[in-house]
């Protein structure tokens, strides 16, 4: 099966001019199919902050009432994705930018009512592998925003993580796919003082083991979950690192295995 690549990128590495610029060029110097996932929950809080609206996330994710959906589908479909676009387009890489409303390519459904209220939060439903691959095959490289939609005319906020997950899960059909969670520390770290300590790998049973000792929490947890659903569900290999890992001079960083 022919190798595909997909990459996800935090919003701290969005925040930082520098570092996005860096992690741009190494994408574009990624052979091989690939397709980029990228956050920027961090400037959608900020801007939210701006214009008087307080955020509030709940387990990693955001409670997105019908203001925040306005805000987060101007900062991620339109600020945060076109910037992106257009910076890799200055790369030579061909870069189309998509919400899973275009192409139809993720369907969601809003998260029912539980105990908590998400308000416009979509749970992926349905990825159109077939239609992305037409995207690639066309040697464009699509680059995802963390919106979808639920084929009924609404607009759903979805994790990015999320996203790109059941993108490689949808896609793994077709193709032997990777995820690369690029983030800016240089893996899973074992102590939060030392930038070094990568635990290299991951597996059910350390995963167990370092959620017991507490030395995984907050927003990394719903990211192992990610990796660990992609992995039961066809994708090949699923790294956590920091952009350098797309080097092959980089191998500190932390490989997520069943
Ligand atoms: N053991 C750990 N090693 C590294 N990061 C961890 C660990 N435990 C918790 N984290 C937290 O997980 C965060 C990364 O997850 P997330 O908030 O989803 O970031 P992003 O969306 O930017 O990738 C880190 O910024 C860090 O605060
Ligand atoms: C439902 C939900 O929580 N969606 C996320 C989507 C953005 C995201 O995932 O951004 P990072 O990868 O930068 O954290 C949010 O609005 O924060």
């Amino acid at each position: 099966m022919e190798k595909l690549s997909i990459i996800k990128i935090g919003g701290n590495i969005i925040e930082d001019e520098t570092s996005l610029h860096a992690f741009l060029k190494l994408f574009s110097n990624l052979e091989g199919k690939k397709i980029l996932v990228h956050g920027g929950g961090k400037r959608a809080t900020h801007i939210a902050n701006k214009l008087g609206i307080e955020s509030k996330m709940v387990n990693g994710r955001r409670i997105t009432d019908a203001e925040t959906l306005e805000i987060i589908t101007m900062v991620y479909g339109g600020l945060i994705n076109k910037n992106m676009v257009a910076k890799l387009q200055a790369l030579q890489v061909d870069a189309i930018g998509l919400t899973g409303a275009d192409i139809n390519s993720i369907q969601s459904e809003k998260r029912p009512v539980k105990e908590i209220d998400f308000g416009f939060v979509g749970d992926v439903k349905k990825v159109a592998s077939n239609s992305i691959d037409k995207l690639i095959k066309a040697g464009f490289t699509p680059v995802f925003c963390a919106i979808t939609h639920d084929g009924k005319g609404q607009l759903l906020n979805t994790n990015a993580d999320t996203i790109a997950s059941t993108i490689a899960v949808g896609m793994s059909k077709t193709y032997d796919t990777s995820i690369y969670y690029c983030f800016e520390l240089n893996g899973v770290l074992r102590d939060f003082n030392d930038k070094n300590s990568v635990v290299k790998n991951i597996d059910t049973t350390s995963y167990k083991e370092l959620l017991d000792a507490k030395i995984i929490t907050d927003g990394m947890i719903p990211k192992i979950d990610n990796c660990f659903d992609a992995l039961n569900n066809g994708v090949s290999k699923v790294h956590i690192g920091n952009t350098s890992m797309l080097t092959k001079e980089n191998d500190n960083f932390t490989t997520i295995t069943l």
